[in-house]
């Protein structure tokens, strides 16, 4: 297990602007954080998740997501993103393990966790910050990645200064607060990538937020 501090050293900035040399992104990469057993038994229980492919509404138009996705998380932990409402399903045992995991090494208190699949690299995520209202205010999110390898790009608000990180399987990327505050993020698409990839991103709801 490889451990990267909170600098940049390791990661490529895609964009050079001399005005923003030296901005740190909130962000920890613990590389191989899970092993192959562990993220065979998670992939094999991805199998069995009700993955939907949702219709969001951008700019008067609905668009089918290019991913499938599901959430589970305790009860009230409903989530409202992208002017969907998502019901919160039951904890699957592997995914529930590994929330277990993520708490003992590093204090991590999600009680949702965001499951999307990326069926080869034609699927993406656009540029978003994970700031809804009813995420817990300064609370960390865990990103896990078990498949392909994806970059996984990063975006300072102010100046627009790009990283990208690269996420390999068995990955973990923690976002720390303020990250959701100051950076964007995106999942792009890479055409050469003919395989899948799974994410996991962990977060802490404020309870019952949308009611009982
Ligand atoms: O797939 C990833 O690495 C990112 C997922 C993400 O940004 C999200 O679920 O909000
Ligand atoms: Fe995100």
């Amino acid at each position: 297990m490889k451990q990267q501090g909170l600098g940049f050293e390791s990661f490529e900035a895609l964009s050079h602007d001399a005005g923003s040399q030296g901005i740190q992104a909130p962000v920890q990469l613990i590389s191989g954080y899970l092993n192959a057993d562990q993220q065979a038994a998670l992939l094999n229980e991805v199998d069995t998740y009700p993955l939907t492919r949702p219709e969001i509404h951008v700019y008067g138009q609905n668009h089918a997501i290019p991913r499938t996705q599901a959430w589970f998380g305790d009860s009230g932990c409903d989530y409202l993103y992208s002017g969907l409402f998502v019901k919160a399903l039951s904890w699957p045992k592997y995914a529930g393990k590994l929330r277990e995991k993520l708490r003992r090494d590093f204090g991590i208190t999600a009680n949702g966790v965001l499951v999307n699949r990326y069926a080869n690299g034609q699927d993406s995520m656009g540029w978003h910050c994970d700031d809804e209202p009813e995420i817990l205010a300064c609370s960390d999110i865990a990103s896990i990645s078990i498949g392909a390898s994806r970059d996984f790009v990063i975006r300072h608000k102010a100046s627009q200064q790009q990283y990208r990180i690269p996420l390999h399987s068995g990955d973990l990327l923690i976002m720390h607060a303020p990250m959701q505050d100051e950076w964007e993020h995106c999942v792009p698409k890479r055409l050469k990538v003919l395989e899948p990839r799974v994410n996991f991103t962990f977060r802490e709801l404020i309870k019952h937020y949308h009611g009982a």
